[in-house]
């Protein structure tokens, strides 16, 4: 393995737009994830050309520069995607390239493929059409918010029964969009409104699908300097006031069940922490953060990897952590039989975790939230609410009306 690093070399992708090299990627048929972590301007893109998608262990001080993303679901340690990092680009905000990793090399028949397909497509994609979203039709008797409301109500009934503490109940909302639909525009926007977020757009040839997002919650960080980072995110409210103005951080007040609800998950990584012996960690917060659309409580914390001696422990915590009580439940195990009950839907990546790995020596996993699947001519897109024993169900499903939002108003502002 080898790759070179061309601040200085004159790369034969240099003057190619992200967005037609993603695009050509995308008809290609190759793997590949396109991001902007949070408060950077960097956008990366990662190409998968030999290996395709393989599945991998979580250990992740073990990887190759890569990217990850894993179901809800999964159960069994060696089911995480993993996108091996063949190519990965780096441009600024203003599309200019800065570096290029290459382990293929330039001469390479399928990155020559890449390019020419990358430099035929710039001349053509027209960014001020960049696709249309519309409605699809529905059968006459579905309700989704009466559905969504009953699964609400026998949640509560559930913790009214001591059955468990909270659950985080989900649904999605679909709409079709067309064939000029452009993801990479689509990320562009995304990128451009939510600068605190995780922006991913990732394409699964072998699914047939694309998942783009705009994740405020980090599951798992752990940074060159060995700074390993996660956090407790929940309890939510409109940013927005009556008029559609963003209410000032110091007026937000939280009531007992979003202060409760939000605490059991900080809970949760604590018990986690302590289920290793470990207590040299830092506890900021709860603050409340903007998250687009939505404010949310939230948590950080911090270890010291190096200082512990503790390389490890980013692969040891996301065996542990996955999936929180940010997006399942308290305890785990009976909110999960509850959800695989009453669900009444696959979530397939939609709150399971997707991010780079060892990619800059840093990794850096989010919850798939605030996300959209394309597949099949259809957009679907996924939200939940944490629900306690005082959650009203009309209120419920209004904050993943909103959560739906965050995506929908930036790339689809008509719906
Ligand atoms: C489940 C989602 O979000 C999670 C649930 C939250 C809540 O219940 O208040 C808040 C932030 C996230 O941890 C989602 O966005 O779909």
């Amino acid at each position: 393995m080898f790759s070179i690093d061309t601040d200085t070399r004159i790369s034969i992708f240099e003057g190619l737009q992200v967005q037609d090299i993603w695009e050509a990627s995308r008809q290609l048929g190759f793997p590949s994830a396109l991001w902007r972590l949070p408060h950077t301007n960097e956008i990366k893109l990662l190409i998968s050309i030999h290996e395709g998608i393989r599945k991998c262990q979580p250990d992740l001080e073990k990887l190759s520069p890569g990217f990850i993303i894993n179901t809800f679901q999964s159960q069994n340690d060696d089911e995480m995607l993993f996108l091996e990092g063949d190519i990965i680009l780096t441009f600024s905000e203003s599309n200019v390239l800065k570096t290029v990793q290459n382990r293929i090399g330039e001469e390479h028949s399928e990155v020559k493929r890449l390019i020419s397909l990358a430099e035929n497509i710039g001349s053509k994609q027209d960014a001020t059409s960049p696709g249309t979203f519309f409605h699809l039709e529905k059968p006459e008797n579905q309700d989704p918010a009466a559905r969504f409301q009953r699964t609400v109500e026998l949640a509560v009934s559930a913790i009214r029964q001591k059955q468990f503490k909270k659950v985080v109940l989900s649904r999605t909302k679909e709409l079709g969009y067309s064939e000029n639909f452009q993801p990479a525009e689509a990320f562009r926007k995304l990128s451009a409104v939510y600068p605190h977020a995780f922006i991913s757009l990732v394409n699964l040839p072998e699914h047939n699908e694309m998942w783009l997002g705009a994740s405020p919650e980090l599951l798992v960080g752990q940074n060159a300097g060995g700074k390993f980072t996660t956090m407790s995110l929940a309890g939510t409210q409109s940013a927005r006031n009556a008029a559609g103005e963003i209410v000032p951080k110091y007026d937000i007040r939280w009531n007992e069940k979003e202060i409760e609800e939000q605490a059991m998950v900080s809970r949760y990584i604590v018990e986690c922490f302590k289920k290793i012996r470990l207590r040299e960690y830092q506890e900021t917060g709860p603050r409340t953060v903007l998250a687009g659309n939505l404010y949310h409580l939230r948590t950080d914390f911090e270890v010291d990897t190096i200082a512990l001696n503790f390389p490890e422990l980013a692969s040891v915590m996301l065996k542990l952590l996955h999936p929180t009580s940010a997006v399942c439940g308290v305890p785990k195990k009976e909110s999960l039989q509850f959800l695989t009950d009453v669900e009444g839907y696959d979530r397939s990546f939609y709150s399971g975790f997707l991010g780079p790995a060892q990619v800059g020596g840093e990794t850096n996993l989010f919850v798939n939230l605030r996300t959209v699947r394309f597949k099949d001519g259809i957009a679907t897109f996924f939200a939940g609410a944490g629900i306690t024993e005082d959650s009203i169900p009309a209120k419920e499903w209004e904050e993943t009306e909103l959560k739906c939002e965050t995506l929908l108003k930036v790339i689809a502002p008509t719906f």
